[in-house]
C-alpha cells in the first residue's frame, strides 16, 4: 500500500535541507569537475545518457535524494501507476498511458477489456488504415490518392503528435518512410485554419479530427471551418475525414466520418502522444513501422524508469534534483533547450505536459500546500535561444535550471567544414561551452563583464533523432514529471485549472456579461 504525503511532512526532506549546499564554481573546476563529467551519469534507452555533473549535487545530497526517493514511495507509486490503480483521483479515473506502448505490470482490465489489448487493438486498426490510404485502397471520391494529412485538434491532441511529426519529418525523408505530408491546425483563429488550407490540395487531404473529450471548442469550430472548404470544393466532407476521440465521446457514434479510431479516458491529452492520438496522423506520414519504433523506444525508457536503484533511475532522478532546485533553493523556472533543430516544438509540448500536470497548489485531498510545485517550463532550440534569453540565464538575477538535450549526430547528413569544423561540431561546442559557463562563470574586474556562474545544468546526450530516441525522450519527461507529482503530493493527471476561462468565454459569446468581463468584450469588440 503506498501513502500520500505531503513533502513538508517527510522526514528525508527535511535532511535534505540541511545538507550542505554545493557550490557548484569549485565543483565544476579543474580535475574534479572532470570527474564528476565522468561519474555523474546514467545510461538512458536508445544509446542516450543523461548526465547531471553540472547540476548543485554531489554525494551527500545525492544520498539524501535516494533517501527521499524511498520515502515517497516513489517506486511503489509507479507501480500503482502501471497496474491500473485509480491514481488519478480528481477525475476518479486509472492512468494507463504507459501501457499503450507496451505492459508494464499486470494486466489491467476496465470497462469489460484487457487495456493493453484495447490500445493494441486500435494500433492495428491504425496501421491497416494507413497501410491501405498508402497503396492507393483506401482514396477520395475520384479514386485518388491522399497525399496530405492534416490534424484537426488543440492541446494534447495537438502540441506532441505536431513535436514528433516535425522531429522525424527530415528523417523520414532521408529514410524513405515519409509518405504523407502532414499540417496541423489547432488555434481557433480563423487565420490559423484558413493558412493551412490555403497551403494544401484539400482534394487529396485527409483530416484528422482528435479530440478525446469531443467537446473542445475550438477544435468543433475548426471541425466545422473545414467541412466548409471541402464543401465548397464541392467534396463530400465525410470521405476526407477521420477521428480520433474516446469511446465515451459524442464523436464516437459520428456517420460523418470515413473511421473512428479510439483512447479512453485512461490517457490524459498531454500523455496521449502514444495512443491513437500520435498514431493516427504519425502512421499517416511515416508509416506504421515509424509510429511502431517509437512506442518502442518510450516503454525502453519506461523500463527504466522502474528501476528501484535511483541512481540508475534517469527519470527518477531528474525529477528529485529538480524538486531539491525548487523547494530548497528556491529556483523558479526550469528552461529545456534542445540542441536540435528537429526538436524545434519539443519546448512547447513539455510546456503543457508539465506545467499542466504539476501546476497545482492544492494537494491530492484538496488541501493547500504550502510549498512551491511545477516551475514555469519554457525552451527554445539552442543555438538560437543562445541569440536571444541567454543573457538573463547568465546574468540575470534569477538562476534558472537547464535542462540541454544534445545529439552528436545531424538527421539529414548534409554539412559544411567551415574554418576547420562542421556545422554540427560548432553546434555540439556551443551546447559543451555553454555547460561550463553556466557552472564555472568567469571573473572579470568589470562587473559587466563578470559572470557569477553557479547555474546548474543537466544534459541528455544521444547519437540521433530518430523514431526510438525521441520516443525515449518523450517518456523521459513524461516520468520525471509524474515523480515531481508524487513528490509534491499533487495529481499530475487533472487539469481543472482551464475550466474558468472556458466558462467565462462562453459567457462573453452569450453576451451574458457584466462588470470586467462586459468592458474588456466590449473593447474587443464581440
Ligand atoms: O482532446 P480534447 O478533449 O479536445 O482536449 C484538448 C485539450 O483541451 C483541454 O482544455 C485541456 O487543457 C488539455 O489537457 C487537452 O489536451
Amino acid at each position: 500500500m503506498v501513502t500520500w504525503n505531503n513533502l513538508d511532512t517527510l522526514a528525508s526532506f527535511q535532511d535534505l535541507k540541511k545538507a550542505d549546499r554545493v557550490n557548484l564554481v569549485e565543483a565544476m573546476a579543474g580535475e574534479n569537475g572532470a570527474k564528476r563529467v565522468k561519474n555523474y551519469t546514467i545510461p538512458m534507452a536508445e544509446g542516450f545518457a543523461f548526465n547531471y555533473a553540472a547540476k548543485q549535487v554531489d554525494d551527500n545530497v545525492l544520498e539524501a535524494l535516494v533517501k527521499l526517493a524511498k520515502e515517497a514511495q516513489l517506486s511503489e507509486k509507479f507501480k500503482a501507476v502501471y497496474n491500473g490503480e485509480v491514481v488519478n483521483t480528481g477525475e476518479n479515473r486509472r492512468v494507463l498511458h504507459h501501457m499503450t506502448r507496451g505492459q508494464l505490470g499486470q494486466a489491467v482490465e476496465a470497462d469489460g477489456v484487457d487495456k493493453r489489448k484495447f490500445y493494441v487493438e486500435q494500433q492495428e486498426r491504425i496501421a491497416d488504415f494507413a497501410n491501405k490510404v498508402h497503396a492507393g485502397e483506401i482514396t477520395n471520391a475520384a479514386g485518388e490518392k491522399f497525399t496530405t494529412v492534416v490534424q484537426i485538434g488543440i492541446g494534447g491532441s495537438d502540441l506532441g503528435p505536431r513535436a514528433i511529426y516535425l522531429a522525424l519529418e527530415n528523417w523520414a525523408k532521408k529514410n524513405n518512410t515519409f509518405k504523407m505530408e502532414a499540417k496541423f491546425i489547432s488555434n481557433v483563429d480563423p487565420d490559423d485554419a484558413a493558412a493551412v488550407l490555403n497551403s494544401i490540395d484539400v482534394a487529396h487531404s485527409l483530416f484528422v479530427l482528435v479530440s478525446k473529450s469531443g467537446t473542445t471548442l475550438e477544435t468543433l469550430t475548426n471541425e466545422s471551418f473545414v467541412k466548409d472548404a471541402l464543401k465548397n470544393a464541392g467534396l463530400d466532407a465525410s470521405k476526407h475525414m477521420i477521428a480520433v476521440t474516446s469511446e465515451t465521446s459524442p464523436l464516437a457514434k459520428s456517420d460523418d466520418y470515413l473511421a473512428a479510431f479510439f483512447m479512453d479516458d485512461y490517457i490524459g491529452g498531454r500523455y496521449s502522444s502514444s495512443s491513437a492520438v500520435g498514431g493516427a496522423v504519425l502512421s499517416l506520414a511515416f508509416g506504421p513501422e515509424v509510429f511502431a519504433q517509437f512506442l518502442e523506444g518510450a516503454h525502453e525508457e519506461d523500463k527504466l524508469s522502474m528501476n528501484e536503484d535511483v541512481l540508475q533511475n534517469p527519470e527518477m532522478l531528474d525529477a528529485l534534483i529538480g524538486v531539491y532546485e525548487r523547494n530548497v533553493l528556491g529556483y523558479p523556472a526550469t528552461a529545456v533547450l534542445p540542441y536540435s533543430q528537429a526538436l524545434n516544438r519539443f519546448p512547447a509540448h513539455l510546456q503543457q505536459l508539465d506545467m499542466e500536470s504539476n501546476g497545482k497548489c492544492v494537494n491530492r485531498f484538496g488541501e493547500r500546500v504550502s510549498y512551491p510545485t511545477g516551475p514555469i517550463i519554457f525552451g527554445e532550440p539552442g543555438t538560437n535561444g543562445q541569440h536571444s534569453f541567454y543573457q538573463l540565464l547568465h546574468q540575470g538575477t534569477d538562476i534558472v535550471p537547464l535542462q540541454f538535450v544534445g545529439f552528436k549526430n545531424s538527421q539529414i547528413g548534409t554539412d559544411v567544414v567551415i574554418q576547420g569544423s562542421t556545422s554540427q561540431q560548432k553546434l555540439c561546442a556551443n551546447v559543451a561551452a555553454q555547460i561550463v559557463a553556466f557552472a564555472c562563470g568567469k571573473s572579470d574586474e568589470n562587473r559587466n563583464k563578470n559572470f557569477e556562474g553557479g547555474r546548474p545544468s543537466s544534459i541528455i546526450i544521444g547519437d540521433q533523432v530518430t523514431p526510438k530516441t525521441i520516443g525515449a525522450l518523450l517518456a523521459h519527461f513524461e516520468n520525471k514529471v509524474m515523480f515531481q507529482g508524487f513528490l509534491w503530493n499533487i495529481n499530475s493527471f487533472d487539469q481543472e485549472g482551464v475550466q474558468l476561462g472556458k466558462v467565462l468565454a462562453k459567457r462573453v459569446l452569450a453576451h451574458e456579461t457584466d462588470g470586467a468581463l462586459k468592458e474588456f468584450s466590449d473593447l474587443l469588440n464581440i
